[in-house]
């Protein structure tokens, strides 16, 4: 028997109580490790925090009619994207700024990352250069965020040329993002991530960024970041333009309305990741999980739908692998594990998700997932 849990029933996990298990527990470690104010950041949504509550309950109103009487002793979840398999249907959701989470950020999360095979999705804004980020683990698995810019188009293909240079394997452009939300807990705090993670490291290090600037003080670069990441003009047009000067497959970050993943179909995108970032941009907006059902219908398989937004757990994992998702992204959960321990607290975070999916998995009656559609997925 394979099945994670066994290990449990051995009496085995004593040997690991100093790691959290649940969301909440290891979310109360971050608290205990970060400031005030970065945690406030990482943790709020926009407005009134409706679609960052409803995230989360969203996935508690989707019941799971599971089937009995496969053969589950050996579960496989692993999937296939982009013609490369990987273990598990896990993503890292690309978060800008971990070095507010721990000092050795992005590159303490790339190196788990590697450890348990699992694909991470790195921001354009990122304490650490995309190639130091790259160096720090070479054999991983990674894609690069890119936040088009408003003003300077030439440094977003230079970024692009970066990000397939170093080793990275697809191109996620952010929609969601032409604006940043109405954030008030930062407002409340005096909280800006820029300057902090200015502090700490050196993202957005591209010669064509620096010399775009009329100098290069502080307040400068941070002023250039946000008008950089800000992009109220951004169309289909520039998606196009992407697409056309890469190699890598080019997925879009931010879709919610079927109708927006036809037109990505259309726009010949490789690939969409139904998400509404965490409750922190469009705040009142639809659960993704919520919407995934009639994106997943409108797409047809046709190309990959990833999902991220409110898992905190396996078994959100499969309810979303079961309503059409070929994988799904984590964004806070690993976030607090990086704050709570570093490198191993982001693999055991991994680990837990994977553990629990398998063990989900198993009970639904799933031996592999190409198996889902066999299951029954009912909406409270
Ligand atoms: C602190 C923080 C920073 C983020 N930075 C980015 C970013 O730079 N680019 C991006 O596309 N999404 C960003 N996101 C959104 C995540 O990629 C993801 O959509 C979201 O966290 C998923 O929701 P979850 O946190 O409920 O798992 C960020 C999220 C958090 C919490
Ligand atoms: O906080 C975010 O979610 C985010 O994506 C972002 C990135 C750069 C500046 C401000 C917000």
């Amino acid at each position: 028997m394979t099945v994670a849990n066994r290990d449990i029933l051995l009496k085995n996990i004593s040997k690991e109580t100093d790691f959290p298990l649940s969301f909440e527990e290891w979310e109360q470690k971050a608290v205990e490790n970060m400031l005030p104010g970065g945690y406030g950041y990482a943790s709020s949504g926009a407005g009134n925090e409706e679609t960052a509550k409803r995230n989360v309950e969203a996935f508690s109103k989707w019941a799971i009619v599971p089937r009995m009487l496969n053969d589950v002793s050996s579960v496989d979840m692993s999937i296939s994207i982009f013609g490369r398999r990987y273990r598990s249907p896990f993503f890292l959701a690309p978060v800008g700024m971990q070095g507010l989470a721990h000092e050795d950020g992005e590159k303490a999360t790339a190196k788990a990352a590697q450890s348990m095979e699992v694909p991470l999705i790195v921001s354009t804004v990122s304490t650490y250069s995309l190639e130091e980020i790259a160096a720090a683990a070479p054999g991983g698995p990674k894609w690069f965020q890119l936040y088009f810019s408003g003003c300077n188009p030439a440094l977003s293909y230079s970024m692009v040329e970066r990000a397939e240079k170093a080793g990275y394997e697809a191109i996620v452009i952010t929609v969601d993002t032409v604006m940043v939300g109405w954030r008030e807990t930062d407002m409340r705090n005096q909280f800006s991530p820029l300057s902090q993670g200015y502090g700490t490291g050196n993202y957005i290090h591209d010669p064509v960024f620096m010399d775009s600037l009329p100098n290069h003080d502080q307040d400068t670069i941070i002023a250039g970041i946000l008008e950089n990441v800000q992009h109220p003009t951004l169309t289909w047009k520039e998606v196009a333009e992407v697409k056309k000067r890469t190699r890598l497959p080019v997925l879009l970050k931010g879709i919610l309305h079927p109708e927006d993943a036809e037109m990505a179909l259309e726009c010949g995108v490789d690939g969409i990741i139904v998400s509404n970032h965490g409750g922190r941009q469009l705040d009142g907006v639809i659960a993704s999980i919520d919407t995934l059902p009639a994106i997943a219908e409108k797409v047809k398989g046709n190309i990959p739908i990833l999902l991220d937004s409110g898992v905190r757990r396996g078994i959100d994992a499969v309810k979303a692998l079961g309503l059409g998702a070929t994988g799904v992204l984590i964004g806070r959960p690993f976030l607090y594990g990086l704050a709570a321990a570093g490198q191993p607290g982001v693999e055991k975070v991994i680990e837990r998700f994977i553990q629990e999916t398998e063990v989900s998995l198993a009970l639904s009656g799933i031996a592999d997932l190409t198996q889902m559609s066999k299951l029954k997925m009912v909406r409270e």
